[in-house]
């Protein structure tokens, strides 16, 4: 059974877009990427499907389950939100007490546990914590009753790049332990070190979902030619060309398809020097966002 799965998921503000038609699923133990600039649709996605805002069409369900028609499927469930806000003249223990009682658990030991691998002071008031903390305590808040599915929206957003590196090692602690994770972000290194497939989301709309093993694997490559001469742009009239930038005696592009195509092209140019490289996920990300495609 997948533990995520969202059908034609549609959400409307009004006149403004929110999501169209999104289809994915997720499978138990998978580390989920979803993709996407600012204002892509990422937290709509997330919030519908845990009944948090009404879907204007389509399904999610959550362990088989709508969070809207039964509730009980949230005990499963961590989620750290993109933005997190707090009553602030609690101390962090008691409002991380306060959720546990929640799960009808003792997680004393689990937030100790956590808050020290997050280097979170129990003892401070909310209102005297920096922003990069009070994502802490989301965390800590997230992951406190051990749940089976870990849905984070933007995680590392305010944290420095020491708390980033213990949160990826304490999340896929959990997912070694058997939890299923979803998480947003526009960072794409991190979801490239972490994730099994990826889903990239624009103007509210899935445009492509892939295993990481795929997108890392040869189907791309980047081209860098160096020529003598100026390089006509005609040699480039070859499907599977993109993001060409053509300067002087240099062209530089990202190819997808069969390497010979490409190479009997290339082989028309005189050329001084030429490099294939893999394109990193940023470069392909950039490749599906830019305005032209
Ligand atoms: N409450 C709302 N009322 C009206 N429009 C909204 C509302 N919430 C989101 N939107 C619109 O829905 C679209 C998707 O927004 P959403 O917050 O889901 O994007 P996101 O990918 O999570 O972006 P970000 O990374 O900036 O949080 C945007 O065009 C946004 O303006």
């Amino acid at each position: 059974m997948n533990v995520i799965e969202i059908k034609n998921l549609t959400k409307s503000y009004g006149s403004s877009r929110g999501i169209t038609d999104v289809t994915l699923s997720v499978e138990q133990g998978e580390v989920f990427g979803f993709i996407g600039p600012n204002g892509a649709g990422k937290s709509t996605t997330i919030r519908t499907l845990l009944g948090l805002i009404h879907p204007t069409g389509g399904t999610a369900t959550i362990f088989g389950k709508n969070c809207i028609e039964d509730p009980s499927v949230r005990k499963e469930l961590g989620y750290l939100p993109s933005e997190v806000f707090y009553y602030d003249n609690m101390k962090v223990i008691d409002l991380l007490k306060y959720s546990a009682s929640f799960y009808g658990k003792d997680c004393t030991t689990r937030i100790k546990e956590l808050a020290e691998v997050m280097d979170l002071d129990l003892k401070k008031k909310i209102e005297d914590l920096s922003f990069g903390n009070k994502k802490k305590v989301g965390i800590v808040q997230g992951l406190l009753h051990e749940p089976k599915l870990i849905i984070l929206d933007e995680p590392t957003s305010g944290l420095d790049p020491l708390m980033q590196q213990k949160f990826f090692e304490l999340i896929e602690n959990e997912n070694k332990k058997g939890a299923t994770v979803f998480f947003s972000s526009h960072i794409l290194s991190e979801v490239q070190r972490m994730c099994t497939r990826v889903a990239f989301i624009k103007e509210g709309r899935i445009i492509k979902l892939e295993k990481m093993s795929t997108l890392s694997e040869n189907s791309y490559k980047k081209i860098h030619l160096e020529s003598k001469a100026k390089i006509s742009d005609a040699v480039f009239n070859v499907p599977g060309i993109s993001a060409l930038k053509l300067e002087q005696g240099n062209a530089d592009f990202i190819f997808k398809g069969n390497i010979n195509e490409i190479l009997k092209k290339v082989s028309e140019i005189d050329l001084r020097n030429i490099s294939i490289t893999e394109p990193d996920l940023e470069e392909i990300f950039l490749h599906y966002y830019a305005k032209e495609d």
